[in-house]
């Protein structure tokens, strides 16, 4: 399988080529040249376990490496030792286990590896695909990555003590929750730097495309990326879409909804492929808190990225994002493929503007991905996590609560929903005790981490700020 480029520049390139860097030279994001078809492969793939389905699934696109070692890595990430954090011990070997709240309405339980969020599932291969190529080509990478409160960690996780690896990660100060920010900056790894950016995530990854844009640096200092604008990412997150699918369904010819919680449209990207794949997804439901870019634009066909200033510090602080990466994946699948298009489109996106969809010939394509959306609000949060804990006995995050909420909304009769759950709620204990009276419980061995001592440099939102600090430390 080779790797194009959204914006159409350059040759195709193989995985590993791809692996370790973030945006294309030319500043787009690379997609596989075409989705593989699965529709005839899922009987045989029907009691696979997560680590067999995910060879199946990620061999269709990772075919510069040999079978036997890709099969080695996908064994080794996902176990039931890495992912030991379910709510029920007994289910632990499912890795992302099903749990039904009630009849034809789930919860995929995708946060239960060592940060407790669900970007463990792809960082954590991540973490085992870098080191194999790096060991290989006898490289050393600096990565430069941005959160908003959960991919940072997750990389930390994956990457700290390796010895080829830096990890420079850019996360908004004060906007994150204590335990987040603990579970970050308590890291004392020589290879670990947190670096505390005055702003908002988008600014941060703003800074993080800027220095991927600047080939000179990006060579001279060998940057790498972890963020989902990295294809690995996105191509490890579609394998829990086909989990999801074969725990709620017994038979091909049984279609289900995936409710999404989103703000950089990573996760929701991997299901739009993993549809585009022939997985029998009738729904996509797209959900976000207050900040509603994505809401927005799957109501009204307008993609309108808002400024700092617009963007507003939610209970659901992961999602606290208006610019989405990865939804110039989407387009481009929407516009055709059709790299003029897109282009000219973040041309406008790029320069501070917008964009319409509404009219002309994408419009009537829309409806044929299956997306719809619905947005959240601080209070929709806390009604959602109390009416669950009452009505269930289970405590869900404010970002998995946003996705129930939504989810609720756009139920078919008949058609299992399934909400991904993406964090635990230990992550957000602030807003469990506001809704619930109460604490989460949590895990002993993280008694007391937000009174570990704490390393992170503090900067403006500016590039030279943040390059000075890798230049510093390479
Ligand atoms: C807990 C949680 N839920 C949902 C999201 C949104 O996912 P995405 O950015 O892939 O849309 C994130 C961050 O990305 C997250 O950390
Ligand atoms: N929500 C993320 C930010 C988006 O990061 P991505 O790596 O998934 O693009 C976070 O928690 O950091």
């Amino acid at each position: 399988m080779k790797y194009i480029s959204t914006r159409g520049g350059g040759k195709p390139q193989e995985f590993c080529d791809i692996l370790l860097g973030g945006l294309a030279p030319d500043g787009g994001l690379y997609l596989p040249e075409s989705y593989p078809q699965v529709a005839d492969r899922l009987d045989e793939w029907r009691g696979l376990s997560y680590a067999e389905l995910a060879f199946e699934i990620l061999s269709l696109y990772i075919t510069d490496i040999p079978a036997a070692d890709l099969k080695a890595i996908c064994d080794k990430t996902y176990t039931t030792e890495t992912y030991r954090w379910s709510r029920d011990a007994a289910k632990a070997r499912d890795i992302v286990p099903l749990t039904t709240l009630e009849p034809d309405f789930h919860l995929l339980e995708l946060s239960n590896g060592p940060t407790l969020a669900f970007k463990d599932m792809a960082m954590q291969l991540l973490g085992n695909l870098f080191e194999y190529v790096l060991d290989r080509r006898n490289e050393t990478i600096n990565i430069l990555g941005a959160t908003s409160g959960d991919t940072g960690s997750a990389a930390e996780y994956a990457m700290r003590g390796k010895h080829n690896v830096r990890v420079f990660m850019l996360s908004p100060e004060g906007k994150m929750s204590a335990f987040q920010r603990a579970q970050m900056y308590s890291l004392q790894d020589a290879n670990i730097f947190n670096i505390a950016v005055r702003g908002m995530f988008d600014d941060a990854q703003d800074i993080v495309k800027a220095v991927s844009n600047d080939a000179g640096f990006k060579a001279k200092y060998k940057i790498g990326a972890v963020n989902s604008i990295n294809w690995a990412r996105v191509a490890a997150q579609i394998v829990y879409y086909f989990k999801g699918w074969f725990e709620a369904t017994t038979s091909n010819d049984q279609k289900v909804a995936f409710c999404v919680p989103s703000g950089n449209f990573g996760n929701i990207c991997a299901g739009h492929i993993a549809r585009m794949m022939g997985l029998p997804i009738a729904q996509l439901v797209l959900a976000t808190n207050e900040n509603d870019v994505l809401d927005e634009f799957f109501r009204t066909g307008i993609y309108r990225p808002r400024a700092t200033a617009e963007t507003y510090v939610t209970s659901s602080p992961s999602m606290d994002i208006s610019k989405a990466s990865n939804f110039e994946r989407f387009v481009f699948d929407l516009v055709g493929r059709d790299p003029a298009i897109v282009r000219q489109l973040w041309r406008e996106v790029d320069g501070g503007g917008s964009f319409n969809l509404a009219e002309g010939p994408f419009a009537t394509r829309l409806p044929d991905y299956g997306f719809v959306s619905g947005s959240s609000s601080h209070a929709d949060r806390l009604a959602t996590i109390r009416d669950v804990w009452q009505r269930h006995g289970l405590m869900i995050d404010t970002h998995t609560a946003d996705g129930v909420k939504v989810a609720r909304e756009h139920r078919v009769a008949g058609l299992p929903m399934i909400v991904l759950e993406t964090a635990q709620v230990v992550k957000f204990a602030e807003t469990i005790r506001e809704a619930l009276g109460r604490d989460p419980v949590r895990p002993k061995e993280l008694d007391g981490i937000e009174n570990l001592p704490q390393k992170v440099e503090v900067v403006d939102a500016a590039l030279d700020q943040v390059k000075d600090i890798i230049v510093r430390h390479c």
